[in-house]
Order: C-alpha cells, then sequence, then structure tokens
C-alpha cells in the first residue's frame, strides 16, 4: 500500500527530463513548494534528455521559436554562471540545403528579419572553411553563427542540483501510477500518496500513457532514434573532426528527410551524425525491435556520408537509442488539461526541445502559477488537434 506523504506541495513536476527539471527551477525560483518525480533512478538513459551533447540555434522557419531563443541564450548563460559549469560551446551551425529550397529560404528570411548573425558561404568558402564538408553543386549553406552546442547531461545536472539547493525535493525511482483530479490533485506513485493544488506532466515519450491516465489522447508518436557516431578513413588526417560545426542538411539530394551533425566529444575521434526521424517505438519496449522498420534510417546517414563526408567511413562504429515524442506539426504542447485546469502539459517537443527547454519551463511555471504569461501560447495549445474530448473521470 502507498504510503502518504503529509505535506502538501503547491506543484507536482512529474518527469525529470530536462523540460520538467527545468519547470521545477522556474517554480522553486518562484518560492512554490515543489516536488519533482520520475519513475527511474536518476540518471536515467531511457527517456529523451540524455547524452552529452545537443544543437543550440536561432535558425528556425518558424519566427516563434527564434523569438523564444533570445531568452533562452540569456536563460543558458544565467545557469552556467549559477552552476558555475561550461554548458555551451559556440561552434556556428550550418544549414544545407539545395538552391531554391522552401524550408532553408524561410529560414534565411527569418533569421534576416530577426538580424540574427549569419552568413551566407558560398561554394569556395565552404571549401576553405570547412573541408570534411563537401557540398555538390547546386547546394548552398548559411551559417547562424552563434549556433553552436549544449553540454546536455550536465545541463540536467546543473538544473536538478539548483532545483534543490533552491529547496526543491526530488523523489527518483517513483513511477505515477493514479492521479485523482480536483481542487487539490493527488498522485500516487509506486511508493507514496502526494497532495498538490497543481501538477505538471513533462512526461517525455511516456505522456501518452500518462494523459491517458486522465482521459486525454493527443495525436503523440513516440520514435526511437538511432544516435550514429562515425570515424574517419584516415584517423587525425582529413581534418573533419577539428573544424566541423554543427549542421543541419534539410531536404538535400531532393529527398524528405534532414540529417544533422555535431563535433562532439564524447567519443574521441568520432563524429556524430544523425536521421531526424526514427520508426514508432514504445518506449517501454525500446531495445526490442520487434516491428519490421519503416524507415532505414542508417542507411540514408550512410547515403549522405558517402557523398557529403567522404572523409568518413560510412558505417557507424557507435549506435545509440534515444526517443523523440512527435506531434503532427512538430510544435510543442504546452498548456491546461482541457478539463482540469490546475493540470498542466508540457509534451510532443519533436525532437529540438532541448535549446528551448529554460523558456519552457518558464512557460509552464507561469502556466501553474497564473501569472502572466511570457510568450504567444496560440502555437502550442491542445485545441489546435480538435480531438474529442473523453473524460473518463
Ligand atoms: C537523438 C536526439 C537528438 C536530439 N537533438 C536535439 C538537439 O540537437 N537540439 C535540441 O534542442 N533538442 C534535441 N533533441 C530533443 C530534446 O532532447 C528533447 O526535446 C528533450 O530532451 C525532451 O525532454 P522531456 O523532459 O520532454 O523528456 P524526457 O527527457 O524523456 O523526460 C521525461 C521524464 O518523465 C519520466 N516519466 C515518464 N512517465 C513517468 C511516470 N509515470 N512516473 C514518473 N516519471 C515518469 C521519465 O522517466 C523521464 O525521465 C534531441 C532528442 C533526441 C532523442
Ligand atoms: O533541435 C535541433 O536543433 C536538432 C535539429 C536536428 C534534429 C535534432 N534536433
Amino acid at each position: 500500500m502507498a504510503l502518504t506523504d503529509k505535506r502538501k506541495y503547491d506543484c507536482i513536476v512529474l518527469g525529470a527530463g530536462i523540460q520538467g527539471s527545468f519547470t521545477a527551477y522556474h517554480l522553486a525560483k518562484s518560492k512554490k513548494r515543489t516536488l519533482l518525480l520520475d519513475q527511474f533512478p536518476l540518471p536515467h538513459s531511457r527517456g529523451s534528455s540524455h547524452g552529452q551533447t545537443r544543437i543550440i540555434r536561432r535558425a528556425y522557419a518558424e519566427d516563434f521559436y527564434t523569438d523564444m531563443m533570445d531568452e533562452c541564450y540569456q536563460l543558458w548563460a544565467d545557469l552556467e554562471k549559477e552552476s558555475g559549469t561550461q554548458l555551451l560551446r559556440k561552434t556556428g551551425l550550418l544549414v544545407l540545403a539545395q538552391s531554391g529550397n522552401k524550408g532553408y529560404e524561410q529560414i534565411c528570411k527569418n533569421m534576416e528579419q530577426k538580424q540574427i548573425p549569419r552568413e551566407i558561404l558560398s561554394e569556395a568558402e565552404m571549401k576553405q572553411r570547412y573541408p570534411g564538408l563537401s557540398l555538390s553543386p547546386g547546394d548552398v549553406a548559411c551559417l547562424d553563427s552563434n549556433g553552436g552546442v549544449l553540454y546536455a547531461d550536465k545541463a540536467l545536472r546543473a538544473v536538478q542540483m539548483l532545483f534543490q539547493q533552491m529547496g526543491g525535493v526530488i523523489c527518483d525511482g517513483e513511477k505515477v501510477m493514479h492521479i485523482k483530479p480536483g481542487p487539490v490533485v493527488t498522485v500516487t506513485t509506486t511508493t507514496r500518496m502526494y497532495e498538490t493544488d497543481r501538477l505538471v506532466i513533462t512526461a517525455g515519450p511516456w505522456a501518452h500513457k500518462v494523459l491517458r491516465l486522465l482521459g486525454l489522447e493527443l495525436p503523440l508518436k513516440t520514435l526511437r532514434i538511432n544516435v550514429c557516431y562515425w570515424k574517419e578513413k584516415i584517423p587525425g588526417r582529413s581534418g573533419i573532426l577539428q573544424n566541423l560545426p554543427c549542421f543541419l542538411g534539410v531536404n538535400l539530394n531532393g529527398e524528405n528527410h534532414e540529417v544533422y551533425g555535431l563535433p562532439s566529444k564524447e567519443y574521441p575521434g568520432l563524429t556524430k551524425i544523425c536521421f531526424h526521424g526514427g520508426n514508432e517505438a514504445d518506449p517501454d519496449e525500446r531495445d526490442l525491435q520487434t516491428q519490421k522498420l519503416k524507415i532505414q534510417d542508417i542507411s540514408r546517414v550512410s547515403n549522405f556520408i558517402s557523398q557529403y563526408m567522404p572523409g568518413l567511413h560510412p558505417k557507424p562504429v557507435v549506435v545509440e537509442q534515444c526517443m523523440y515524442t512527435n506531434t503532427p506539426d512538430e510544435n510543442f504542447i504546452l498548456d491546461h488539461h482541457p478539463l482540469h485546469k490546475n493540470i498542466i502539459i508540457g509534451a510532443g517537443f519533436s525532437g529540438h526541445g532541448f535549446k528551448l527547454s529554460p523558456v519552457v519551463g518558464k512557460i509552464l511555471s507561469e502556466l501553474c502559477t497564473g501569472e502572466k504569461r511570457s510568450y504567444d501560447l496560440k502555437p502550442f495549445q491542445i485545441s489546435r488537434f480538435k480531438i474529442p474530448l473523453k473524460s473518463a473521470l
């Protein structure tokens, strides 16, 4: 039988990935008595926030993300200062595409309108600066000068540590099994029962399963992502690893997919290059490759490497797993539960939420405390999906 925790919390945050941890951090800053819960002992590598690196960039086609990034850069710098840890390395981020590509043009237009520091690089400039990346005739490149790498594991640790230093409580290794809505929400885990005025659900790829406990079915797809590392054909000689920026290929080859890469340092001598997509998988069965793979993601990256990075072996030497939780439009969900206004949902980060987590956490904490919202939340509302509401409760 679950033990009852006698304290009533102002807020409980369900899920201690980067989004829940940043939400808890902002709530603790606003002096709310906050509990952060996770099903696994922390840290863990079963969700979406593990691994050493993530891309940070302002280069987005949607201006609302670019707008949020100004404050994100500021909050990442604050976190570095508060934790005394370097969390960001500026490398630049290259957006690569075939000339005339609409997505690329929209990104460039948005960056120009917002006066984001950037450079359009000619074929000759690309060759000279980034000899490891050989573009094909007709390809174009735009550098987001302040793009770079976020140290993901370190960032997650820093936010959780600062949350605890502000008096926040973390209970890990406790899976939430039941949620009873009401003016006071009761949350029952595998070991305890808690009461709270407000609940924030940031359950990553488990969001679907947790929201089902509250009668809410959102159009979320969970994808298993193969995180691939590649080695040089002639180690240390091709110069690829020394001077590589982050890059994002937008529909290169005319194929409807994206390949991206980061100059990561987790495995000396290897470069991380992945496909921005994957095959559907249940997060609890991530490592059981039971179904037939619909998307040959690794071979797409191999093809990209053969054409664009011929200095690398076109076979990965390390492959790890991570999860995406995608919405149909790949925009986030940041909203109240449609029926229970003191339950707040942050979900569907669609493979691009890490860099934005400082502001996502701020927004979710504002939804929780009822403070004035810092951003227009229209793109993130649940009502855009036109789903029928079944109140199971
Ligand atoms: C391979 C890969 C590359 C990426 N690259 C980038 C990038 O370059 N730049 C970028 O900005 N973003 C990137 N992202 C996206 C980013 O990492 C995610 O958007 C972000 O980590 C999502 O965090 P989250 O907190 O929503 O989810 P998670 O980190 O999965 O956290 C959810 C937590 O909820 C817990 N939980 C779930 N159910 C329960 C329950 N019932 N009880 C208790 N706890 C529960 C889970 O255990 C988990 O810890 C990438 C993602 C992947 C997978
Ligand atoms: O959020 C990002 O910047 C990257 C882009 C490529 C795919 C993974 N996420």
